[in-house]
């Protein structure tokens, strides 16, 4: 499942979650994108942020887990090669791809749309607002309907600004994330003043014992 997940919320879940139960799925990778081309006229929160918040929102359940390949590579993410490179890290997996329905509603405008369909299966999920369609694509597009969820980002972080409560809507750690780093609070949309280095786990990051002298 890809997207900016700038914050990811329980609408993002629990549409995972549907899936992976109706297709039996034995994993949903969630894959925050690296740079959100059609989104270029918004703010979006560096990519270290959204993937921590992603990690951090995945992390109890076995089933579900967190790719870097869209935030690592460089450059606007185009789906196409998301699928790719998730392809060559699971040579063997038939891939779905999860999308609510405002995104089914742009997909005809992504890059290279018509090599999309031979590269996974698409899942186009019920949105409260949005027309579910699978532009007549019945065999490449599958549409599900899921407990509706009004939840979005902007919506959380428009609730964040306001000085209002996002519990329940976001997960508990994401939460305590975001008033952590002090994300989405009014700052002038300074987001450069949030910026956080990219994670490294520390057995990678041991340093040799500094000399006393
Ligand atoms: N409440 C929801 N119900 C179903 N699908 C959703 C919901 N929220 C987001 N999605 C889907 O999840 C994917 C990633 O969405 P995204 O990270 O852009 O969240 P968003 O809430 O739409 O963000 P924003 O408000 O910033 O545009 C998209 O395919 C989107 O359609
Ligand atoms: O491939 C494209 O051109 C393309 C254009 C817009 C969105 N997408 C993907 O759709 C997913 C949801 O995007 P978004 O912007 O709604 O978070 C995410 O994985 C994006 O990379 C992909």
């Amino acid at each position: 499942m890809g997207g900016t997940f700038d914050p990811i919320h329980h609408g993002h879940l629990v549409a995972a979650s549907e899936v992976a139960a109706e297709f039996d799925l034995d994993e949903v990778v969630f894959v925050p994108t690296g740079q959100p081309w059609q989104k270029s006229d918004k703010d979006v929160s560096p990519a270290e942020h959204r993937y921590l918040m992603t990690v951090v929102a995945t992390a109890s359940n076995p089933r579900f887990s967190v790719s870097r390949v869209d935030i690592d590579r460089p450059g606007p993410t185009y789906t196409a090669d998301t699928l790719d490179d998730i392809q060559k890290l699971r040579p063997d997996a038939d891939l779905f791809f999860i999308t609510g329905a405002d995104a089914m509603e742009q997909i005809m405008t992504w890059k290279n749309v018509e090599q999309l369909w031979g590269k996974a299966h698409f899942v186009g999920v019920s949105r409260p607002g949005h027309e579910l369609t699978d532009f007549g694509l019945a065999d490449e597009v599958s549409l599900m309907q899921i407990p509706a969820m009004a939840i979005s980002s902007t919506d959380c972080r428009d609730r964040v600004a306001a000085g209002k409560p996002v519990w329940y809507l976001v997960p508990d750690g994401v939460v305590q994330y975001i008033g952590k780093y002090g994300l989405y609070v009014d700052d002038n949309g300074d987001k450069t003043r949030h910026n956080i280095a990219p994670y490294v786990p520390a057995s990678l990051n041991n340093r040799p014992e500094e000399d006393d002298e």
